[in-house]
């Protein structure tokens, strides 16, 4: 039966990356995503913007919508100060054990949990079932329909506070236009636009920043 194009992601890392070495990991998908086979990795160049953020936020507790292969797990994983989390959600079970063993190759496994389910499900199970207080940084890079359902079904699950950090992709493409004007509209978020380009693509695509005002 042959191989899944995130199966031949995988096995490119396994096979060229440095294992226990993060930054190696998502050099090596980004060289296989940018000459052999596009992927929707968050890419270096949002990457950088993703970055940029979480060192600002520097989160004890973090989330991430949207694993995929596991790309931008290790990517804000390896930022993480010694004792900090990051929980991540996959609903597709064949990407969830893709990322599982990217997240194990990356050596990065003791700082993420990776959790399999919908959103809208895993959310209201985060304070009693994981442990979380409140969230001081969210990545969104799921279903894009999900990110305002998600956004709200966050506030009333009391997962945010004064400060907590949103940072959404694909604000242009796809495109998150409900979730755009819902943040920008809302007297709870301070946002930010960070243009920027589709990864591995010369089309335009942005981050959203949008910081709850509590
Ligand atoms: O669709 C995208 N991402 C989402 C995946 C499913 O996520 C489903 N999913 C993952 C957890 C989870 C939890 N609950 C519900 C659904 C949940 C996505 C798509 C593109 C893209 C750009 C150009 C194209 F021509 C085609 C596609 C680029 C991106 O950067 C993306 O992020
Ligand atoms: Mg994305």
């Amino acid at each position: 039966m042959n191989q899944s194009k995130e199966q031949r992601i995988l096995n490119f890392v396994l096979q060229n990356a440095v294992r226990g070495d993060p930054c190696s990991v998502v050099d090596t998908i980004d060289k296989y995503c940018s000459q052999k086979e596009w992927a929707m990795n968050v890419g270096d160049e949002k990457g950088k913007i993703l970055d940029k953020t979480v060192q600002e936020a520097n989160p004890s507790v973090a989330l991430e919508l949207g694993t995929y292969c596991g790309y931008s797990a290790v990517r804000i994983s390896r930022l993480l100060k010694a004792g900090a989390r990051l929980l991540t959600v996959e609903f597709n079970p064949e990407f969830a054990a893709i990322a599982k063993q990217m997240i194990e190759f990356a050596g990065v496994q003791d700082k993420v949990k990776l959790l399999e389910g919908p959103s809208e499900e895993i959310i209201p199970q985060l304070k009693k079932k994981y442990e979380v207080d409140t969230l001081d940084f969210v990545f969104l890079d799921h279903w894009k329909d999900r990110y305002t359902p998600d956004t709200i079904l966050l506030q009333e699950c009391n997962l945010l506070r004064k400060g907590s950090v949103l940072l959404a992709d694909n604000i242009i493409f796809p495109g998150a236009p409900d979730f755009l004007n819902y943040v920008r509209k809302s007297p709870h978020f301070q946002c930010t636009n960070y243009p920027s380009h589709l990864e591995y693509m010369q089309v335009e695509d942005a981050m959203e920043k949008a910081v709850f005002l509590g």
